[in-house]
């Protein structure tokens, strides 16, 4: 997967070269480059914002850096690798929410490209332009307002990275997720079995693996009622049998 960042504080995206997403970009599953905005302004300031039209508090992102940046990133013409034209993703607080299903069909995407805002946002103009020729979308990380799209950038890069095949050593880990089967997962416990009075739930110990299959979809289910309703009320009706709706 090729993925491009446009910001004006490409520094943002230093943490990107650490861990998992560190190595999958070592390895080349994942082909990444954050790119400064200011390099498509053109005068001695390198300006990017201007007042908004019809007034208000702060500043717009101007178009023409923009403009500019995203016909270098998105050029029309195939390239010689038969590439075709990216989805731009633009974080914003009036976007769609950001899911996993969102993460995983982002995650079978061949080129990602980020438009990071700043100030108030960046002029509608440039999402409208870009949407005559390429697919674009806001996301919104959820109902809080951020300084800027970074910080959503790398969260949704962290949750699509780690779909990537190869990205996770121990790809079991995706399946029994969180989100996976639409419930949240169970406590989880390691070693020593009793640490300051608190002892590991005993059927964890207790090697007999159909019972800790059960305990953990009873613990899923009670903490999902309890913290996540929305998440019950939107499993598909077969998904729960006798035994679960009685947990
Ligand atoms: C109320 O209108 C506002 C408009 C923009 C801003 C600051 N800002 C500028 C670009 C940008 C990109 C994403 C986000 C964001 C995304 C989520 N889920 N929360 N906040 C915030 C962003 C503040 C407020």
């Amino acid at each position: 997967m090729r993925v491009d960042i446009v910001s004006i504080f490409p520094e943002y995206f230093a943490p990107l070269d650490l861990s998992l997403i560190g190595k999958a970009r070592a390895n080349g599953t994942l082909r990444l480059a954050v790119h400064d905005l200011r390099t498509w302004t053109h005068d001695v300031h390198r300006t990017v914002d201007d007042t908004p039209y019809g007034g208000g508090p702060g500043m717009v992102m101007r178009p023409e850096p923009w403009g500019e940046a995203l016909d270098a990133l998105a050029p029309d013409e195939l390239s010689p690798d038969g590439h075709t034209l990216p989805r731009l993703l633009v974080p914003s607080p009036a976007g769609d929410r950001f899911t996993q299903a969102m993460a995983h069909e982002l995650a079978a995407e061949s080129h990602l490209l980020f438009a990071c805002g700043r100030y108030e946002g960046i002029d509608q103009r440039v999402l409208d332009h870009a949407a005559t020729r390429m697919r674009v979308n806001e996301v919104s990380l959820g109902d809080y307002v951020l300084f800027g799209g970074e910080v959503a950038v790398l969260v949704i890069l962290e949750a699509v990275t780690r779909l990537l095949p190869g990205v996770l050593g121990n790809a079991g880990s995706l399946e029994e997720e969180s989100h996976a089967h639409g419930l949240l997962e169970a406590p989880m416990y390691t070693k020593p079995a009793s640490w300051r009075g608190h002892e590991v739930p005993e059927v964890l110990r207790s090697g007999d693996h159909g019972g800790i299959a059960r305990w953990r979809r009873d613990e899923s289910l009670l903490r999902t009622a309890a913290r996540r309703p929305d998440l019950i009320a939107a499993l598909p009706p077969e998904s729960l049998d006798k035994r679960d709706r009685a947990a």
